[in-house]
C-alpha cells in the first residue's frame, strides 16, 4: 500500500509522512532526498527546476514505488505538483493520495522558520502558480495540528474500505500474535474467528477495537465480510487447530472464495495431511501453502521461523509479507524460505519440533542429575546453565530453563509445584510414527515421547515407586568432575538430537524427492524459533560441505572427545536410580551409528534359525540370500 503525500514546500508533508508512518508503521521517504545532485544544486541557489531536470527523478521515485509495494507499502512525501509529474507516479495500482494545501502566508511563515533546508523561500511562488490541483485523492486543508490531519487521513482511509493485502482466520495465542506482527510491519491485515454463540462471540472484532494502536488491522465477526475485504488473489492464513479443524475450515472456504487464490496453514498439521489437501486443494485451482510457524506466541509477535511449502508460484507472492514479519539471521536475512513442495514446510516443522522435545528432556534430565544427584538448588542450577550459556552452549531452551528455575514462590521455587506430567500435542510423535515406518533410526529423539509419555501415568508410578521404594541416590563423587562431565555430556547429546532429527529429514526428502536444503533449513532455525542455538548457527556450515552432522571434522573431534563423558554420565545415573532417555538413548544412538561391526549377525542368524529368513554371507559378493538348516549342527 502506497500513500503519496502532495503539496507545495512548507504544507508539512515530511511531517504529516512521518507521523503517518509512525501510526501505520509503513516506511517513510521523503521524495526529495532522491534528486540528483545537479537538481539540489539548482534549487539551493533559488533556480526553479524544469520539467526536464525533474524527468529522472519522477522516474527513480516511480521505480521505488514498485519496489516498495513489493515490500508491503510506503509513504512517500513528493510536491508532485503537475498532473504529468504524478501520473508519471502511477506506476502502481491503488495509490492513496493526500493532497495538503494552505494559505499563502501560513506556508510562508513555516517555511521562514525552517533551518537546515535547501529550499529557498522565494520558490514559494512559482510552485502555488504551477500547482495543478488534481480532482481525485483526498484534499487536506493543513490549517489543523498534524495528529489531527493524521486522524483525517485515517477516516478517509477508512472510508475507502481498502481490501487487506492478508487475512488470518483464528485469533487464538498465535493468531493474534502473528496479526499485530503484520499490522506492526505496515500490511493492512483482516482477522476473523468463528462464531460460537454464547461462548465464542464478537472475538475478531473486539481484538481489533482493543488494538487501535494499528489502524491497518481490521475485526471481522461474518466469514463473507471479511473474505470480500480481502484483496485478490486472497491470501488466508489458518491460525486454528490441526486436524479436522483445518478440513472443515478449507470446506467452508472453498464454497466461498476463488480460483487463484491463496489458503496457508500456519497450523502444526501433519505433513502427510497437507499433501492430500495440497492435491485436493490445487485440483480446485485454489493455492495451498502447508507452513510452519515456530516462535511461539513471544516469536509470532516479534518474528518467528517461517517455513512454508506448497505451491511455489504463490509463495512468490506471500514471501514479500514473510520476510517482513520474521525473524533475521545474524546477517539480517529473514528467517523463512521456501522449504519444498506439498507439506515438505510442515514435515520439517514436525521434526523441529520433536528435536525440541528431544532438548527439552536433555534438559529435564541434567535439571534432574544436579538437583537429585548433586544436591544443588534451583538457583545454583539456573547460574551453571547461564555459565553453559557463555560456554558454547547457548540455546534459547537453556536460556528460558534458567529463567524458569529462578522464579520463586514463597519460600520455595514454583517450578517445584509443578505437577510431573508432560502434555503433548502430536509432532514428536508423528516424527516417531514417520520414522519407524520408514525405517530411519530415531532412538534418541522417540525416547523424548516416551519420556513424556510416562510421565503422565503419575499415579501409576507413585504406586511403582511405593512397590519398588524407589529412591534417587545422591552422588559421592566430586561435584566439580561431574559437572565437568556433565556439561560435556549434555553437548553431546544435542550433537546427536540434531543428528537424529536431520537425519530423518534427509531420508524422507529423498523418498519424497523434496530436495530439501539443510543448510538453509538450519539458517531458518538460527532465529525466531524454540531451537534456536550456536549448535544450529554451525549447522549451516556444516551443511554447505557435509550431508551428515556425524562426518563433520569438527564434530568428530568433539564426539571422540565427549563420548566417555556422555558414557560415564549414562552409567553414573542409572546406578543411582536416576531414568535418563534421552541421554543414555543418545550414547547407544552414536555407537550404533558409528560401530562397523554390529551384532546383528546374531539377529539375521536367530531370525533364519526359527523363521527360514535367510542371511547373507559376509564372504559373498554376490549377496545371495542363504538359509542354513541350523538343527543339523544342534549337538
Ligand atoms: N502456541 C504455540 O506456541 C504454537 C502453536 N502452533 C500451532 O498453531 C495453531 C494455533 O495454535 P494456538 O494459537 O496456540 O491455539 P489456540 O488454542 O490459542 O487458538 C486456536 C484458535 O483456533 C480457533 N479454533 C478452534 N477450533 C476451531 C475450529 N474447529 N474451527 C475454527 N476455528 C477453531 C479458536 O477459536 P475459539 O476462540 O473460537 O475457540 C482459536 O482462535 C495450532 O495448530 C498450533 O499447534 C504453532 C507454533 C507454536
Ligand atoms: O510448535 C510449537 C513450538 O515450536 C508449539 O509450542 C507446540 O505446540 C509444542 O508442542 P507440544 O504441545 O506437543 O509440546
Amino acid at each position: 500500500m502506497i500513500f503519496i503525500i502532495t503539496g507545495v514546500s512548507g504544507s508539512g508533508k515530511t511531517t504529516i509522512g512521518s507521523l503517518l508512518s509512525k501510526k501505520t508503521h509503513l516506511p517513510f521517504f521523503d521524495a526529495d532526498d532522491f534528486h540528483p545532485k545537479a537538481n539540489v544544486e539548482k534549487m539551493t541557489q533559488g533556480i526553479p527546476l524544469d520539467d526536464h531536470d525533474r524527468m529522472p527523478w519522477l522516474k527513480t521515485l516511480a521505480e521505488k514505488i514498485s519496489g516498495w509495494e513489493n515490500h508491503g507499502g510506503a509513504i512517500l512525501a513528493c510536491s508532485a505538483l503537475k498532473e504529468n509529474y504524478r501520473q508519471i507516479l502511477q506506476s502502481v495500482p491503488g495509490i492513496i493520495w493526500i493532497h495538503l494545501k494552505g494559505e499563502k502566508p501560513l506556508l510562508e511563515e513555516r517555511l521562514l522558520n525552517r533551518k537546515n533546508h535547501y529550499m529557498n523561500p522565494g520558490l514559494l511562488t512559482s510552485q502555488l502558480e504551477t500547482w495543478e490541483e488534481p480532482e481525485y485523492g483526498f484534499h487536506l486543508d493543513v490549517s489543523d495540528t498534524p495528529e489531527g490531519l493524521v486522524d483525517k487521513i485515517f477516516q478517509y482511509f477508512d472510508s475507502l474500505n481498502i481490501p487487506a493485502h492478508f487475512g488470518i482466520i483464528g485469533m487464538g495465542v498465535m493468531g493474534k500474535s502473528l496479526a499485530l506482527n503484520m499490522a506492526e510491519n505496515g500490511v493492512p491485515v483482516a482477522v476473523y474467528n468463528r462464531f460460537v454463540s454464547g461462548k465464542e462471540e464478537k472475538i475478531a472484532t473486539t481484538f481489533a477495537a482493543d488494538h487501535k494502536e494499528f489502524p491497518l488491522l481490521k475485526g471481522f465477526d461474518d466469514i463473507h465480510s471479511f473474505l470480500s475485504n480481502l484483496q485478490h488473489p486472497r491470501k488466508i492464513l489458518l491460525m486454528i487447530p490441526a486436524g479436522a479443524a483445518i478440513d472443515v475450515q478449507i470446506d467452508q472456504l472453498l464454497s466461498l472464495i476463488n480460483p487463484g487464490d491463496i489458503i496457508i496453514d500456519g497450523g502444526n498439521s501433519f505433513f502427510e495431511d497437507s499433501n492430500r489437501r495440497s492435491v485436493i486443494l490445487e485440483a480446485k485451482g485454489i493455492h495451498f501453502i502447508p507452513m510452519g510457524v515456530s516462535g511461539g506466541e513471544e516469536g509470532a509477535r516479534n518474528g518467528p521461523s517461517l517455513m512454508p511449502g506448497g505451491n511455489s508460484n504463490a509463495y512468490g507472492l506471500i514471501s514479500p509479507y514473510l520476510k517482513k514479519i520474521a525473524a533475521k539471521d545474524k546477517q539480517g536475512k529473514a528467517c523463512v524460505t521456501y522449504v519444498g513442495s506439498q507439506g515438505s514446510g510442515h514435515f520439517i516443522k514436525m521434526v523441529h519440533n520433536s528435536i525440541e522435545y528431544g532438548e527439552m528432556q536433555t534438559i529435564a534430565e541434567v535439571t534432574h542429575l544436579m538437583r537429585k544427584g548433586l544436591k544443588l538448588n534451583p538457583l545454583e542450577i539456573a547460574n551453571i546453565f547461564r555459565e553453559w550459556q557463555q560456554e558454547g552452549l547457548k540455546s534459547y531452551l537453556l536460556e528460558i530453563t534458567a529463567d524458569i528455575l529462578e522464579v520463586r514462590e514463597n519460600d520455595g521455587f514454583l517450578v517445584d509445584m509443578i505437577l510431573d506430567e508432560a502434555g503433548q500435542k502430536g509432532t514428536g510423535g508423528w516424527s516417531l510414527i514417520t520414522a519407524i515406518q520408514n525405517h530411519i533410526p530415531y532412538s534418541a529423539l522417540s525416547e523424548a515421547v516416551t519420556a513424556r509419555q510416562l510421565s503422565s501415568k503419575k499415579s501409576n508410578r507413585a504406586e511403582l515407586a511405593k512397590l519398588y521404594n524407589h529412591q534417587f541416590r545422591a552422588f559421592a563423587e566430586d561435584k566439580v568432575l561431574i559437572l565437568s562431565h556433565l556439561k560435556k555430556a549434555y553437548a553431546l547429546t544435542r550433537i546427536i538430537n540434531h543428528e537424529t532429527g536431520f537425519n530423518l529429514m534427509k531420508e524422507i526428502s529423498d523418498i519424497f524427492k523434496w530436495e530439501l536444503d539443510f543448510s538453509e533449513i538450519a539458517r531458518i532455525w538460527t532465529n525466531g524459533c524454540i531451537i534456536r542455538s550456536t549448535l544450529m548457527e554451525e549447522l549451516v556450515d556444516l551443511y554447505k560441505n557435509n550431508d551428515q552432522i556425524l562426518k563433520d571434522k569438527k564434530i568428530i573431534q568433539r564426539a571422540k572427545e565427549w563420548k566417555s563423558d556422555l558414557a560415564y554420565i549414562v552409567g553414573l545415573g542409572l546406578q543411582h536410580d536416576f531414568a535418563m532417555p534421552v541421554m543414555s538413548a543418545a550414547a547407544n544412538y552414536f555407537f550404533g551409528k558409528i560401530i562397523e561391526d554390529s551384532s546383528a549377525n546374531i539377529i539375521q542368524a536367530q531370525r533364519d534359525y526359527f523363521g527360514a529368513h535367510t542371511y547373507i554371507r559376509r564372504d559373498d559378493p554376490e549377496k545371495k540370500s542363504q538359509h542354513t538348516e541350523w538343527l543339523f549342527y544342534k549337538k
